[in-house]
């Protein structure tokens, strides 16, 4: 069981047929840990699964609240809704923090996974439940770049996808990040090369790398209203001591801080390694030929501020899916918009899913053709 933060409602299916990796690993059974909502219908036909962002859990419900509900683009009296941990996360599921079959932890012996391999483990999980049409793949960053390739993975299956603030393959820009966390992470002497005692585990490290991706999770617009000179006094931290206590430097720390409590080194590195290595077109005959290989109606969904995946990204998803549609969310808090301003993407999510009539206040809803001529 894991000593991260996992939520009671969290149940834990395991299978004990081994897991062909992509990059040629295989993991000789694993655990998910999963969460589900709302009754799966006699025909097993009416799944919605969910896909949580980098350091998510299965508890969708609460960290996309907006979205699920009564009459809402997720519906428990409608849909039978399942959200997992993702395999190499730390919230129930197989990975680096788990214990090994031999015995301690699997740490740097954990074999490097893909965006494919989790998806593959969530289709094996989908399988068990009887799941045997899924109406909605949705899912945001992470969760997105799993959302496209459930398409791709199980076109028999899957209906329709929401792909929210992600990429066809990750960007040169988002590795750099990766990397800047990579080496702060690896800085800590107490990194040991990913063999750190549970107990002294590199909290510094690992905390630095947080706040390096929290920065790039906002936008200068959304750290400025909270926390810019504008703001005169707000500037500076409630418990300010020095002249430079910016309270943007405290909320950083505090972002630190609390990562270290609930998140293990190895298995951040597992989730971010697995994230660079995403590319729809690897295997497939390049980008465009997978992309257009995709069926299902797709929703692409854009953060207008959002510079880690910027709105470029999910037009070249748009321009390449037939006949994809893309939405813009006014948001100015980034790539973290998916999550903070979610609610002005549940009408257009339920609209898309032919569930709402219009697609609500806060949001742009235009037609694949109109890409081309979309000037943001
Ligand atoms: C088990 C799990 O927790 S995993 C499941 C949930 N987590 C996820 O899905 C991961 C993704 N979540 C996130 O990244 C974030 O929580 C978000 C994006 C959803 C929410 O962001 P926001 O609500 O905007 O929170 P924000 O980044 O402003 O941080 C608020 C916190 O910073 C603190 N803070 C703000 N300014 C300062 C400051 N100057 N000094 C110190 N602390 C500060 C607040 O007190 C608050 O603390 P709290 O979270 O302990 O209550
Ligand atoms: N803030 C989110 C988004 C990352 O894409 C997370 O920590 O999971």
């Amino acid at each position: 069981m894991s000593e991260f933060p996992v939520s009671p409602a969290t149940r834990h299916w395991h299978s004990a047929a081994p897991l062909a990796l992509e990059l040629g690993q295989h993991l000789p059974g694993y655990t998910l840990g999963y969460r589900t909502w709302g009754q799966l219908s006699a025909a097993g036909d009416n799944a919605v699964i969910v896909c949580h962002a980098l350091t998510g859990s299965a508890d969708a419900a609460e960290w996309w609240e907006p979205l699920f509900g009564a009459g809402k683009a997720i519906d428990p009296q409608r849909d039978f809704i399942v959200c997992s941990n993702a395999l190499g996360s730390c919230y129930g599921s197989t990975g680096p923090a788990s214990p090994h079959p031999d015995g301690g932890h699997w740490g740097t012996r954990f074999p490097k996974l893909t965006i494919r391999d989790q998806v593959r483990a969530q289709m094996a999980l989908a399988d068990a439940l009887g799941i045997r049409r899924i109406k909605l793949v949705i899912g945001g960053s992470m969760g997105g770049l799993q959302t496209l390739e459930w398409a791709l993975l199980d076109p028999q299956r899957v209906e329709s996808i929401a792909v929210i603030a992600a990429s066809a393959r990750h960007s040169a820009w988002c590795i750099s990040w990766s990397e800047a966390q990579r080496l702060s992470l690896r800085a800590d002497p107490k990194f040991r090369g990913g063999d750190y005692p549970r107990e002294d585990a590199p909290h510094a490290g690992l905390g630095a790398a947080r706040a390096i991706a929290m920065a790039t999770y906002r936008s200068p617009a959304s750290l400025d209203d909270r926390y810019g000179r504008a703001n005169g006094a707000s500037v500076f931290d409630v418990h300010a001591k020095l002249p430079d206590d910016f309270a943007v430097r405290g909320w950083m720390q505090h972002h630190a801080e609390n990562f270290v409590r609930r998140f293990d080194a190895n298995c951040y590195l597992a989730l971010i390694d697995a994230m660079d290595q995403h590319d729809v077109g690897h295997g497939r005959g390049g980008v465009d030929a997978a992309l257009s290989s995709i069926r299902q109606p797709a929703l692409i969904v854009a953060i207008s501020s959002d510079g880690l995946y910027p709105p470029a990204e999910q037009e070249l998803l748009c321009e390449s899916i037939p006949g994809a549609h893309f939405l813009e969310i006014n948001s100015r808090h980034g790539h973290d918009g998916f999550l903070i301003d979610a609610a002005a993407m549940e009408r257009s999510i339920a609209q898309f899913r032919g569930v709402a009539a219009t697609p609500g206040h806060g949001a742009r809803f235009i037609n694949a053709a109109e890409v081309a001529t979309y000037a943001g």
